[in-house]
């Protein structure tokens, strides 16, 4: 069964089901432009909620040292996503601040996917999202999918996930055809843009089990 992450979890009840769902990792946002932005106090609350073995995960967009610091420590976040973060800084963040590293490398092309090797050295994990149009608010979280055929054959330079525009009627297929060790999503399980939904939330963690 591959671990599963539920991102941009803003609200006890859904924060509860993704745990009781049996989901490996929650993603709280620290980005303002998202629909899924939490403050630090916010993610505080949410983040004494976890038990010790679901990983929390904090998401951000070329984070400078303050935001990072706060989030850290307000949420005690196990692991830090980076989008839109260059592999020497990330290596940079990794090293500063001890936390397991993920980076967000947008696809939509085989040459986007090559350019994940840049990060080997860098990063504890890649997460494959699918790339965002030029000039959306968004890195990630818009429910976008890109061509899984891309990772067929493809020598993955550090173990890595799956993101972008899975849902629970997709998930089983995505895994079976990727053979993903980790699956992300976020607008997939909501019911408007922020507004995660509990049912949509159990059903994704049981089709990424079955
Ligand atoms: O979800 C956001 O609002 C977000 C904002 C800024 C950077 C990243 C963001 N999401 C990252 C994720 O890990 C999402 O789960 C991933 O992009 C997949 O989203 P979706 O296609 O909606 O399932």
């Amino acid at each position: 069964m591959p671990l599963a992450k539920i991102c941009g979890l803003s609200t006890p009840d859904t924060l509860d089901a993704a745990i009781a769902h049996g989901a490996s990792d929650v993603g709280f946002v620290f980005f303002p432009p998202s629909p899924r932005h939490l403050s630090p106090d916010t993610a505080a609350g949410l983040a004494a909620r976890v038990p010790s073995h679901v990983r929390t995960v904090g998401v951000f967009v070329d984070p400078d040292d303050r935001t990072l610091e706060q989030a850290i420590a307000a949420a005690r976040l196990d692991a830090i996503q980076l989008h839109r973060t260059a592999p020497d800084r990330v290596a940079h963040l990794r090293r500063s601040y001890a936390r397991e590293t993920w980076a967000a490398v947008a696809i939509k092309t085989r040459a986007d996917l090559d350019a994940a090797r840049t990060y080997l050295g860098a990063a504890d994990r890649l997460l494959y999202d699918a790339k965002t149009p030029a000039g959306a608010a968004l890195p990630g979280g818009m429910g976008l999918r890109f061509d899984w055929t891309l990772l067929t054959g493809f020598r993955h330079p550090l173990p890595w996930g799956l993101s972008g525009g899975l849902d629970p009627a997709n998930v089983a297929e995505a895994i079976a055809r990727t053979g993903a060790p980790l699956v992300d999503v976020s607008s997939g399980v909501e019911s408007a843009p922020g507004a995660k939904d509990v049912d949509k939330i159990a059903a994704f963690l049981q089709a990424a089990a079955s």
